[in-house]
């Protein structure tokens, strides 16, 4: 078995090596500074900067930086950057795929220093830059590192000393929307300090990072214990952890909490990073991880209390994974709002609960718990597809404020910040 590997390797080697190769003229400055290391280097260095490439019949593969690529010629012809198929300024594609021959190979293939050239059977030209092609090809977009990410339990957050935003650099700087975001990114979780407690303030703060998601609780929502809404959260009692709107298609991205006042005990917030709480169960049973992020499930608001009347309905699993990478993007967890489970049989019910009972005592671990007073001034930011959160029960009048923000445009303005997301 493995032989038989080894000598399909190196069949594909020779293939490769059947192509066309070049080694482009190292940089001057670069050959003196690693001549000591000549021996060593040249092995490396010959191999990272070697393209090979291979005409096949049903793909072009392509050896260039340490990565072997392999594209399909309608990927080839339909990502063609010139002018009469992509619109550069829009950033758009004006190419019909659909007028693409779904049989479609290159008259020709050629290289000129690093641009690879391939003319179609109509005689158009398409120019690919090799390093365009790693960055954008699908072994290449493999060996990125997922969003950053730092999970935590309580004691690596509270280490990490995170900083707090002033509020007039977070609204005035874009180095302090920047120091914000990335806390934000990293954790899941970031404060905003100093802000006059009013609902407006709050307000102008969510506008500076997002567009407001109005939801069937409005647009900002102002809240106390006077059960006005058909929902535990404006009572006066405890709040196990969860995330928020599981019962919308898709729940929405961040949470913003600012407490206006509060005289009486009680009423601390309780956050746990879901992610690191799934983390644990990957390591732990993966199998119990795969089914989370594979069985469908419904959540549920159902709401008939004075004028308000909503019956909202989500579906998707705990989990949720993007397919191609592996990497866990949402957590919908909310045992409150969770429905009836009627779309799987029996016996995976039963290993549902199973794995759902792991995942609940990875985020109840006392360890796992982040506990914070909101006071008047400190607004917090919530991952609502990450961090869960709850609350203690409390006495007395507490009003809290704060909106839902749009998950899309949160990341619009970290990105044109130049931050990974
Ligand atoms: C934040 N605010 C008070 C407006 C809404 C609360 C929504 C509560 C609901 N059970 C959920 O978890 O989605
Ligand atoms: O009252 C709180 O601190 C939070 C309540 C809650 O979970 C919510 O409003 O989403
Ligand atoms: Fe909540």
């Amino acid at each position: 078995m493995w032989y038989h590997r080894l000598s399909h390797l190196h069949g594909r080697l020779q293939d490769l090596l059947k192509g066309g190769v070049i080694y482009p003229a190292l940089p001057q400055p670069n050959f003196k500074s690693l001549l000591p290391l000549a021996v060593h280097w040249h092995h490396t260095a010959s191999k990272s900067l070697t393209c090979a490439w291979q005409q096949h019949e049903d793909h072009f593969e392509l050896k260039y930086a340490n990565t072997v690529m392999r594209f399909d010629y309608v990927w080839l012809r339909d990502h063609c950057r010139s002018a009469s198929c992509y619109n550069s300024k829009t950033h758009q594609r004006s190419l019909d795929t659909a007028s693409v021959d779904l049989c479609i190979k290159p008259k020709t293939i050629r290289l000129d220093e690093t641009t690879l050239f391939f003319t179609w059977p109509d005689g158009h030209v398409t120019k690919y830059d090799l390093n365009w092609l790693v960055k954008n090809s699908y072994e290449g977009q493999k060996q990125k590192v997922i969003q950053p990410r730092i999970l935590w339990n309580a004691e690596i957050y509270q280490q990490a000393q995170v900083p707090s935003v002033d509020c007039q650099s977070f609204l005035e700087t874009n180095e302090g929307l920047k120091k914000f975001l990335q806390n934000f990114l990293l954790y899941g979780i970031a404060f905003v300090e100093n802000v006059p407690p009013t609902q407006e303030h709050t307000e102008k703060l969510a506008e500076r990072i997002s567009l407001i998601r109005e939801t069937i609780y409005g647009r900002m929502w102002y809240f106390t214990s006077d059960f006005s809404r058909g929902d535990t959260a404006y009572t006066k009692l405890a709040l196990d952890r969860h995330t928020d709107t599981t019962y919308f298609q898709e729940p929405c991205g961040i949470q913003v909490f600012h407490c206006l006042k509060h005289e009486g005990t009680g009423g601390r917030t309780l956050l746990v990073d879901g992610f690191y709480a799934a983390e644990q169960v990957l390591q732990k049973a993966p199998e119990e991880f795969e089914l989370l992020s594979k069985v469908p499930l419904k959540h549920e608001y159902i709401e008939d209390v004075g004028e308000c009347h909503n019956h909202m309905i989500g579906v998707g699993p705990v989990l949720n994974i993007y397919p191609w990478n592996k990497e866990l993007y949402l957590i919908r967890y909310n045992n409150y709002d969770r429905a009836v489970i009627n779309t799987v049989p029996y016996d995976v019910v039963h290993r549902w609960y199973t794995a759902h009972r792991t995942l609940t005592i990875e985020l109840r671990r006392p360890e796992n718990e982040f506990w914070v007073k909101l006071k008047p001034g400190r607004v917090l930011f919530i991952d609502n597809w990450r961090v869960l959160h709850g609350r203690e029960c409390f006495t007395g009048y507490r009003q809290l404020c704060g909106c839902y923000l749009t998950r899309d445009d949160v990341l619009n303005t970290a990105r044109l910040l130049g931050l990974q997301a």
